[in-house]
């Protein structure tokens, strides 16, 4: 009994011991919180839900009520200006829209990118998962290291020499229609577009090797993708590498593509981590590779598809006619459809945007920002806020013409300087080839009762999948 009342003592007594290291790590986190408020609270912003959580509820409502997040943090630009305030817990971020500071921060190499967020995409659900391939390297030198190798594998003489995959790839994917309008089947474009820029990412990072795929069926790759992605890519990447390496051993003349550059990031690297860098890079191309310009075609496609009176027929068959493979000459002439592709990235920025941690003290707009803060950069609220483009929800092709002014510093769907997409011109030539075939043969009308809401999952995308009744040119809808 009395040994049962020594270790109760003793147990209380540890209890209240946690519980007062509780309460004391809890206090000083507050007066953490505390003096973050009073460091950053002379920036406007929204009122915070709570002292502790900051902004976060109402982040998360946002996002749970099936709304896009993004579209809070628009309403808060309009109200709060240039510059505002978010609270997360002891977490301070700015929402830039300032014209001038978006320039100074992003042309800079200064600026690393904010670890709070890309540290975030290392790991995804406890596999690594970007790593510290292109998009999330923290590190300038060893970032820039990286980009100089890649660069070459998207230099316009490249890219010139992949005409070809991208004209066969988007043929596939016109027969596939073919088969749809033959029949009368309705097109989820979304789904169409997923698969040709998974086709055609794989076909060019992998050239020697892609044979093998179309034995694969690439709408059960694409399922499989969203539910085993790292598994999946990293079974199949580390085959890839090796043959690679093999061939390269061997003396044997291996092609220039992106798979033999991202080997050679791997060479350099002075860490001796190689291998998880070049699956790093792989996972990376893979995932901005594909979704983001499927998403920005379904989303040029919802468009229109609502709005047919868009002209951009015309200006398809009087650059390519009846011919099948079109040129890097011609893409250069399509200017209107480039103006299109352009304010489908205003309205819908497929990669809403970027952030920077910023080490030393700034001034926006007059207010003074002490150092230490993540700016973000969001370009969906830029391409909407009417201060930058008038009427901004309107889809207006001609905001791009060549001979209008340029949009000085608020649209950056591939965001800007040093660290910009490394694949802008990659995407945009496969948007373009896969676009102006599309018009060249069918004619497509939206199924009626879709919304034209946009789902957000980190990247965005037509909520309603854009399906559509297709028909070849020329052919009425009774045919
Ligand atoms: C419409 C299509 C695309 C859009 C809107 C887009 C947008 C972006 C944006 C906003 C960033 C900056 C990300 C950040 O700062 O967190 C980025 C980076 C990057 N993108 Fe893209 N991207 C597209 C297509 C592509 C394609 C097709 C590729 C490759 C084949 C690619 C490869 C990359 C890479 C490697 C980076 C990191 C660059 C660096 O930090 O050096 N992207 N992209």
């Amino acid at each position: 009994m009395a040994l049962f009342s020594f270790f109760a003592g003793w147990i209380s007594y540890l209890l209240i011991c946690l519980l007062g290291l509780i309460f004391i790590t809890f206090l000083c986190f507050c007066l953490y919180i505390k003096y973050i408020h009073l460091k950053y609270d002379h920036i406007p912003g929204p009122p915070r839900d709570s002292f502790v959580f900051g902004h976060l509820t109402t982040i998360q409502r946002e996002m749970s009520n099936d709304r896009i997040v993004h579209d809070k943090f628009l309403e808060w630009a309009e109200t709060y200006g240039p510059v505002y305030r978010i609270n997360c817990m002891h977490v301070v971020m700015l929402f830039v829209t300032c014209p001038d500071t978006t320039k100074e921060v992003l042309m800079s190499p200064k600026y690393p990118k904010a670890p709070l967020v890309y540290k975030r995409l290392f790991n995804l659900f406890g596999q690594r998962f970007l790593g510290s391939g292109l998009v999330t390297a923290q590190n300038h030198d060893e970032w820039y290291k990286q980009r100089r190798i890649m660069d070459p594998a998207f230099s316009s003489l490249y890219l010139r020499g992949q005409m070809g995959a991208f004209n066969e790839r988007a043929e596939k994917l016109m027969d596939k229609l073919a088969d749809m309008a033959d029949t009368n089947t309705a097109a989820n474009m979304q789904h169409m577009f997923d698969c040709v820029t998974l086709d055609v990412i794989t076909k060019v990072t992998v050239t020697s090797c892609y044979p093998q795929i179309p034995t694969l069926h690439l709408h059960f790759i694409l399922h499989f993708i969203k539910l085993h992605l790292f598994e999946y890519l990293t079974i199949l990447h580390i085959q890839w590498i090796n043959e690679r390496k093999m061939a390269v051993q061997n003396g044997e003349d291996v092609p220039k593509d992106i798979l033999t550059q991202i080997l050679k990031t791997a060479e350099e690297n002075i860490a001796n981590d190689d291998e998880e860098l070049m699956l790093d890079n792989f996972v990376t191309f893979f995932i901005a590779g594909q979704e983001s310009t499927a998403n920005q075609l379904a989303f040029a496609v919802m468009e229109l598809g609502r709005l047919p009176d868009i002209l951009t027929k015309q200006e398809v068959d009087d650059v390519i006619g009846m011919k099948q493979e079109i040129s890097f000459d011609d893409l250069g002439k399509m200017t209107y459809l480039s103006q299109v592709l352009k304010e489908t990235l205003r309205l819908y920025p497929t990669a809403p945007g970027t952030s920077r941690f910023i080490p030393n003290n700034i001034v926006i707009n007059g207010i003074p920002i002490p150092a230490g803060v993540s700016f973000v950069f969001n370009s969906y609220v830029c391409g909407r806020l009417d201060k930058f483009f008038e009427d901004p929800l309107k889809f207006d092709p001609e905001r791009f013409h060549p001979d209008a002014a340029k949009p000085y510093y608020c649209y950056y769907p591939f965001s800007l300087g040093p660290r910009s997409c490394l694949g802008q011109s990659f995407a945009q030539m496969e948007a373009k080839v896969v676009m102006a075939k599309l018009l060249q043969r069918f004619d497509f009308s939206l199924l009626p009762g879709q919304s034209f809401d946009i789902l957000d999952t980190g990247s965005l995308r037509p909520k309603s999948g854009v399906v559509c009744n297709i028909r070849h040119r020329g052919q009425t809808p009774a045919d």
